[in-house]
């Protein structure tokens, strides 16, 4: 799973050298961190409002695209700071260590 944030992290560096007109990353870089976090509260907006739909519905497709677009447009503001996707998983790693499950999994497997 980690392998395609990691891809994505790699094509997020290199837009930081495109042009604003010659793709959707780099012209966000161009408009700087406000506009990207407004993305980003945009999405998260979004995402919450197709939670409730889905609640209801019990189609989950269109909460996943959003969740999508929220990871997405996070990275992004990350890579502007100059954060990789891979901090994210660290940290996350970091705290499901502490949370001593992944011992409790690896005993269970014996
Ligand atoms: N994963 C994504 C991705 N997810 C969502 N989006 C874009 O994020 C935007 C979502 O914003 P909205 O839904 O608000 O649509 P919008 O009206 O077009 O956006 P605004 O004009 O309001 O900013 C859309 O334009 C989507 O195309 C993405 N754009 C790019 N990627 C990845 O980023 C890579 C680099 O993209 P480019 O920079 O476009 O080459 C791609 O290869 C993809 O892997």
């Amino acid at each position: 799973m980690s392998d395609i944030l990691s891809a994505l992290g790699d094509i997020l560096d290199e837009r930081k050298g495109a042009s604003a007109d010659s793709s959707y990353v780099a012209s966000l870089y161009a408009k700087g961190l406000n506009k990207i976090l407004e993305k980003v509260g945009e999405e998260a907006t979004e995402t919450i409002l197709a939670a409730k739909d889905a609640e209801h519905s019990g189609d989950n497709q269109d909460v996943i695209y959003e969740t999508a677009d929220l990871w997405f447009h996070s990275l992004v503001a990350l890579a502007h700071l100059g954060e990789r996707p891979e901090a994210v998983i660290n940290e996350l790693a970091r705290r499901f260590n502490m949370s001593g499950l992944e011992e409790k999994a690896s005993r269970s497997d014996k």
